[in-house]
């Protein structure tokens, strides 16, 4: 197993790209399973994560193959209809496979993603979603289970609360629904725009693109279809809140800045300057119009849904805030559990506690974080900690980095290109 070790406290300078999103790429990879033919992924990241959705393709009996940054997806024939815990424990976005396998195969079988270090994470909406559909679900022996007797049936979901993954795969459940579906309370995150794209070029019919309320025609069939994942947005607002914390100059490229409206408003607020391009986004910390102190001022946040701030990016704002000017409340209202980054940011000197669902963070201005051994809690939990890291003096030792690989293509080696010292070694 690696570790990360960070010699802290180098600006970061230069130019970084950003991958292709994690969290469109998977819903997407599922959605090939509506369709049987060969579909076409391109900008797809290679991930822990993206690998581990291949894996569950191919035990579906599915096909694939990795060329440079496209995957050719071969869904021609399904083999089976479950995906397995061995699989779907390392990676609860399998979950997708649900609505899909129903939609095709009229029968599913998914281990149950169970409760990760952020979290419960209940998926109770996606199974009254179908079961709204016509399908009849049931939990036995860890499987989610779901039936179609025939063709789905159009129907009208409200969700409770705006699920991403829930949206998702509702939404392909329904494509091929007999009549029309509509989903009420939705979520509006760019990667369902991304998969609302890629199911409309395989000929589905789906309005509301962008808003909280989806009306599905369902259509008889649907074809292959060659589609880009989306620039990852939560890659990206990690790269401007890690130039936040160290200093420095950085162009952040192939992005989509209006993805993240709350997180440029936020650093903005901070007194980052923020400059914001056709598909690029340059920070700069402290800003170039002439001020010369060095000041971070604190802000508070509160997670929300799409537009609002993201719970993904919650843990890294955090180790910027660990050294600003004052006291800044960070109130995590998505995940009840993700705030485990807080007790390894102590080890290099945050000042944090935690109320509730709020965590309490007094900035340690004219301070400098000293840098400690810390391990690696989950994916986002583990950015903030590499940022930390950057940050702080002296040397910071990252175990258990796995988590870091589910999300991040070639932290690493992009950190280095901005001129940080960082390497990954043998635990
Ligand atoms: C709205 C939101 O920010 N969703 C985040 C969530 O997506 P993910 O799809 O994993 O989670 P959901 O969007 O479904 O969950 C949003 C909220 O709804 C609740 N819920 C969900 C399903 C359900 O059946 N019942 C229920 O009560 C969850 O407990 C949570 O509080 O985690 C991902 C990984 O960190 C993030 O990329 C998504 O941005
Ligand atoms: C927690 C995350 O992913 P997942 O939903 O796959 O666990 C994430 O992307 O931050």
């Amino acid at each position: 197993m690696d570790k990360i070790v960070i010699r802290g406290g180098r600006p970061l300078h230069g130019q970084v790209a950003v991958s292709g999103a994690k969290n469109a790429a998977l819903p997407l990879m599922a959605a090939t399973l509506l369709a049987p033919g060969e579909h076409v992924l391109h900008n797809v990241p290679d991930l822990r994560d993206t690998r581990t959705m291949l894996k569950v393709l191919e035990t579906l009996g599915a096909r694939w193959q990795w060329e440079r940054r496209s995957v050719r997806i071969d869904t021609s024939t399904l083999t089976g209809a479950e995906a397995p815990y061995d699989l779907v424990k390392t990676m609860r976005a399998s979950v997708l496979v649900l609505g899909p396998l129903l939609a095709r195969s009229g029968h599913a079988r998914v281990s149950l993603p169970g409760g990760c270090a952020i979290g419960l994470r209940p998926i109770t909406l996606h199974l009254k979603g179908f079961e709204q559909l016509g399908a009849t679900t049931g939990i036995t022996e860890g499987y989610v289970e779901a039936t179609a007797g025939g063709r789905l049936q159009g129907g009208t979901v409200y969700f409770d609360t705006p699920s991403v993954t829930g949206t998702e795969n509702v939404l392909m459940a329904a494509v091929v629904a007999r009549g029309t579906t509509i989903i009420k309370n939705a979520a509006r995150e760019p990667e369902i725009g991304n998969l609302i794209d890629m199911l409309t070029a395989m000929g589905a019919e789906i309005e509301g693109r962008d808003s909280d309320r989806l009306v599905i025609h369902g259509v008889d069939s649907l074809r292959p279809a060659e589609t880009r994942i989306i620039p990852d947005r939560i890659e990206a607002g990690t790269w401007l809140i890690a130039v936040a914390a160290t200093g420095g100059e950085v162009t952040v490229t192939d992005c989509i800045p209006g993805h993240l409206p709350a997180l440029t408003e936020k650093l903005r607020s901070a007194g980052v300057d923020i400059e914001e391009g056709e598909s690029t986004i340059t920070v700069r910390f402290p800003p170039g119009n002439g001020v010369r102190e060095r000041r971070l001022r604190s802000v508070d946040i509160r997670t929300m849904p799409y537009p609002g701030f993201p719970t993904d990016l919650q843990a890294q704002f955090m180790a910027l805030m660990i050294q600003a000017d004052g006291v800044s409340i960070i109130h995590e209202t998505i995940f009840e559990n993700r705030f485990m980054h807080v007790a390894e940011l102590q080890r290099l000197g945050a000042d944090i506690s935690i109320d509730g669902s709020s965590a309490v963070v007094k900035g340690c201005h004219g301070y400098q974080l000293c840098g400690a051994p810390v391990m690696a809690t989950d994916l986002r939990a583990s950015a903030s900690l590499v940022i930390a890291g950057l940050a702080a003096s002296g040397v910071t030792e990252i175990t258990r980095i796995y988590h870091l690989e589910r999300g991040y293509e070639r932290m690493v080696e992009k950190l280095q290109g901005l001129g940080a010292d960082i390497m990954k070694v043998p635990a």
